[in-house]
């Protein structure tokens, strides 16, 4: 979706956002009106167009994003699973789609006010019953489930879609969480692109930041033998990774 800036000068939607980072609007917007938006659940599409006026909206997940891990979720018929970064709820909400009438998440975000600004859509959806909701940071969460010897290897899936610098912390816990055969999706693991930037390229502060937290993390996981991965363009940049040991 390109868009003008006061100069009347185009901006890419990979440089207003990082929604996508496919090198054609046109082919971004083709995906987006023949294969997701027709088949997008009426309560996402509510949630997509309230979180749209919310300042924050760049944080959302991206609607083709929502319909990936839908499926991914259908897929491997996860049942018990766990999202680290909620905001306005639209990959909650995906999730809690996809997952049978009891699976279950358990969900995380620093911020309640922004999941409660979903809430109301979720409940209508009838899916509300799934979720179990925490208010804080995830890592201390992540501790305490560790600490208890049954929670090893419990959950299905997981989405981790918080703060970058924290994500190999994540990493470490969700290994002894996730079970042989699960699934943990990092996302933003392209980082608006700017995995491949030169050190001096003009970046916003927030991408400078945490660039270097997610080439470090993209690295790790390569080398990491406790799982297989598979990293796909797909909205800021997913990376699958599937638990084999
Ligand atoms: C990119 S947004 C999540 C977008 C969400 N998955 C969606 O579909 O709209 C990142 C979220 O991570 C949350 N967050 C940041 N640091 C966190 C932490 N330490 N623990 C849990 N959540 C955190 C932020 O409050 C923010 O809502």
């Amino acid at each position: 979706m390109a868009s003008e800036n006061k100069d009347g000068e185009q901006h890419r939607h990979q440089e207003v956002g990082h929604k996508s980072l496919l090198q054609s609007d046109a082919l971004y917007q083709y995906i987006l009106e023949t294969s997701v938006y027709p088949r997008e659940p009426e309560p996402m599409k509510e949630l997509r167009d309230i979180t749209a006026k919310h300042p924050w909206n760049l944080m959302t997940t991206s609607a083709d994003e929502g319909q990936f891990l839908g499926m991914l979720l259908k897929l491997i018929n996860a049942k018990n699973t766990m999202e680290i970064g909620v905001y306005t709820g639209y990959s909650l909400l995906a999730t809690a789609l996809a997952l049978p009438d009891d699976g279950k998440i358990l969900a995380m975000d620093i911020n309640r006010e922004n999941f409660e600004i979903g809430l109301p859509v979720i409940q209508k959806a009838g899916v509300a019953h799934k979720i179990d909701f925490r208010e804080g940071p995830a890592l201390p969460v992540l501790d305490q489930l560790v600490e208890d010897a049954k929670n090893h290897g419990s959950f299905d899936f997981v989405f981790v879609d918080a703060d970058k610098d924290n994500y190999i912390n994540y990493h470490k816990r969700l290994l002894e969480l996730v079970k042989v055969g699960g699934v943990i999706a990092y996302d933003n693991t392209l980082w608006n692109g700017s995995v491949v930037a030169p050190p001096d390229a003009p970046m916003r502060k927030y991408i400078r930041y945490y660039r270097d937290f997610v080439i470090e993390l993209n690295k790790a996981l390569a080398a990491d033998e406790r799982i297989e991965i598979c990293q796909l363009p797909v909205g800021d940049g997913v990376t699958i990774c599937r638990r084999v040991k």
